[in-house]
Formats: C-alpha cells, sequence, structure tokens
C-alpha cells in the first residue's frame, strides 16, 4: 500500500527529556482503556512444561494443544536454554540500548533497508507512531544476515545474540515437532518446512511514558509468522491478549518464555492453532524490555493447511500459495489487527 516510509526518531532519547505531556504524534485517541481492573478474576495463561514434553508426558502435550487451541499463547518452562545465557542476553540488550546515540546512529534503519534499530514499519506519513524504540534482526539462514547489523554489535553481545538466536531455532523446531504430533499431522508433514527455516529478532524498547494511557508501545496485531518465543528481559507488565473481548495481561514469570502462534502456523494447522491479537502498553515509571524471536518455515515452499489436516468434515479455511507471495502481501498491507490473514482465509465452504 500507498505511502512514504516515514523514518522515526528515538523515543528512548525523547523520554530522556523528562517531558510531561505527549507529544501530537505519539496520541492514540481511541485505543482500548490500558488498565484492566479486576486483573484476579480473569483467566490466566497456561504454563507449558517443555522437560514433561520431552518425558512424552501425555497430560502436557494435550495441555500444549488446548493452550494453542484456545490461547494461542503459553508460557514455557523449564525449556532447556541455558540460563547464563539468557541472564548475559537481559544484560547485552540493555547495554546495547544505552550505547550512546552516535554508536547507535550506524545501525539505525533507512528508507531502504528496515532492519536496524528504528520503529515498527511505519506506513503513513500521518500514521500514529508507537511508544517504543526496536531493534530487528534476521538471523537464518545465515547468508541473510545483515554485514553491517550483527557483525558489528560491539562484543560479547555479538556472540551471546548468535548463541541465543541459534538455541532458540533449535527450540521452536522442537515446539513445532510437539505441536504437530498433538495435532496428529502425518510424521514430518510440517516439520520438513521448517527443517531450514527463517528467524528474525526484533528487540523491543519501552521507555516510561509520562501519561501511559495515552500512548502504545505496539499497536493490537497478530504476529505474521509461524512461531514467536518472546523473552520478557525486565519482568515488568505490559503485553496484553486479547481473550473473549478482554485484555488480558501476561505476567512475567521469570525464566519462562512466551510463545506464540502465529499467521503461518494457524494457516498450517488449518484454523485448529490460533494466531490472537496483542499489543504492548507502557507505563510511567520504569522502561519494558523484550525481546521477540520470529520464526518462519524455509522459502520456497508453498503455504497452506497441512493436507492430513483438510478433510471432507474439516475443508481447508485457507488458501494454499507460494510462501512469497503471502510475506509480500503481508508486507505491503498494514501492520493492524488481522487484516491479512483474512485475506487468504475461504470465504465460502466450497474446498479448492
Ligand atoms: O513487547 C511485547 O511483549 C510484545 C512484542 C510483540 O508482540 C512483537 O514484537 O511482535
Ligand atoms: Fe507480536
Amino acid at each position: 500500500m500507498g505511502g512514504t516510509p516515514v523514518l522515526a526518531p528515538s523515543v528512548q532519547e525523547l523520554a530522556k527529556q523528562g517531558i510531561t505531556e505527549v507529544p501530537e504524534q505519539y496520541l492514540q485517541p481511541n485505543q482500548d482503556p490500558i488498565l484492566v481492573s479486576n486483573t484476579t478474576s480473569l483467566p490466566q495463561l497456561p504454563i507449558i512444561d517443555f522437560d514433561k514434553l520431552l518425558c512424552e508426558d501425555v497430560t502436557e502435550l494435550e495441555k500444549l494443544h488446548h493452550a494453542s487451541k484456545e490461547w494461542g499463547f503459553f508460557q514455557l518452562i523449564n525449556h532447556g536454554v541455558n540460563s547464563s545465557l539468557i541472564e548475559n542476553v537481559k544484560i547485552g540488550v540493555e547495554e546495547f540500548f544505552n550505547l550512546p546515540m552516535e554508536e547507535k546512529k550506524k545501525f539505525w534503519q533507512t528508507r531502504e533497508e528496515l532492519q536496524g534499530f528504528g520503529q515498527v514499519y511505519v506506513a503513513l506519513e500521518e500514521e500514529k507512531l508507537r511508544w517504543g524504540d526496536m531493534f530487528f534482526v534476521k538471523t537464518f539462514p545465515l547468508d541473510m544476515r545483515h554485514p553491517n547489523l550483527i557483525p558489528c554489535i560491539p562484543q560479547p553481545f555479538r556472540d551471546e545474540l548468535d548463541s541465543y538466536s541459534l538455541q532458540l531455532k533449535k527450540l521452536c523446531f522442537k515446539i513445532i515437532e510437539f505441536m504437530t504430533k498433538a495435532l496428529k499431522t502425518k510424521p514430518n508433514e510440517l516439520l520438513n518446512l521448517f527443517e531450514n527455516g527463517d528467524q528474525s529478532i526484533r528487540i523491543n524498547y519501552y521507555p516510561p511514558c509520562p501519561k501511559p494511557e495515552q500512548v502504545i508501545g505496539l499497536n493490537s496485531h497478530s504476529d505474521g509468522t509461524a512461531l514467536t518465543i518472546l523473552l520478557q528481559v525486565n519482568e515488568i507488565q505490559g503485553l496484553q491478549i486479547r481473550k473473549d473481548g478482554n485484555w488480558i495481561p501476561i505476567n512475567p514469570i521469570s525464566d519462562a518464555f512466551v510463545v506464540n502462534v502465529g499467521d503461518m502456523f494457524e494457516i498450517m494447522s488449518n484454523g485448529i492453532y490460533r494466531s490472537i491479537e496483542h499489543r504492548a502498553t507502557v507505563n510511567s515509571e520504569k522502561e519494558r524490555i523484550s525481546v521477540a524471536a520470529f520464526h518462519n518455515p524455509q522459502a520456497g515452499i508453498n503455504l497452506g493447511p497441512a493436507p492430513t489436516l483438510v478433510t471432507p468434515q474439516t475443508p481447508a479455511l485457507f488458501k494454499t500459495i507460494p510462501l512469497q507471495d503471502y510475506v509480500d502481501g503481508y508486507l505491503s498491507s498494514k501492520i493492524k489487527g488481522k487484516s491479512y490473514l483474512d485475506f487468504v482465509r475461504i470465504q465460502n465452504e466450497i474446498q479448492e
């Protein structure tokens, strides 16, 4: 869609200036209230124990199935990713965002290159900006790595990010393996598509805001990718997911990842697993930082429901299209709500 991409200034720098009012371009006039009252009565996000899945615990596999189906989101504990690596990544992320602006500028987005520091893609000049900075990089396949990004990150964070991305890629593969087991697809029908899958990482940095209810860290969206593994770096609440009309806050649990199904996996599971809308709110006290690792199947595949999940009783809910067509279409549509998933949804009962 049209519009010149806007190169956004750093919100982190803006917040440091001690402002008391929110500049106009960040004001979000009509958003759902951020503060959810009576949170204790809201349902709690399921917690999945990865260790139990590895031990072939049938009840845990059922829990995974239920969580992916009913919530599209869960917290993953005992995931096996080295805890000292996670601690080092957390420290590294904070130091990276606290580098002097002259250093960070070397990694800034350009009109041609949306990787690096900046904002989530802003499609239109008049679009409101989010109250957050990000650092976005493609991490896998290795030959997709931009020569001026990861290789130029100061040590030790460069190596830590490198190990982290590899460990998360392996973890993602295992989670998908368990999901395909739970979905009862043919062995490897979906899993093979992730063997050389791609991964990108987005570090989100939401500074404190004097009027948090007037801004949004990240607008309501569903992830366009297949599976997201999110690390809440400093255990500050802010992530909310939409469930049954409520915004449910996700309480950070130390040492847990928040895992969510993205649009692509909703398609592959023929709508059994759900890609749910979520958003990031901010607060007036302290910055919030998260690291999202997005995983996709490998380039060149056709994206559509797994054949075994398409039956006369459960006809295909989505079209099968080349992955690249899906990605191009997604990027050119606005990253808001679930609009692009609807584009590939089969509207009537007739199968292709
Ligand atoms: O910061 C968060 O917790 C949410 C991040 C997110 O949804 C994303 O990066 O897609
Ligand atoms: Fe997201």
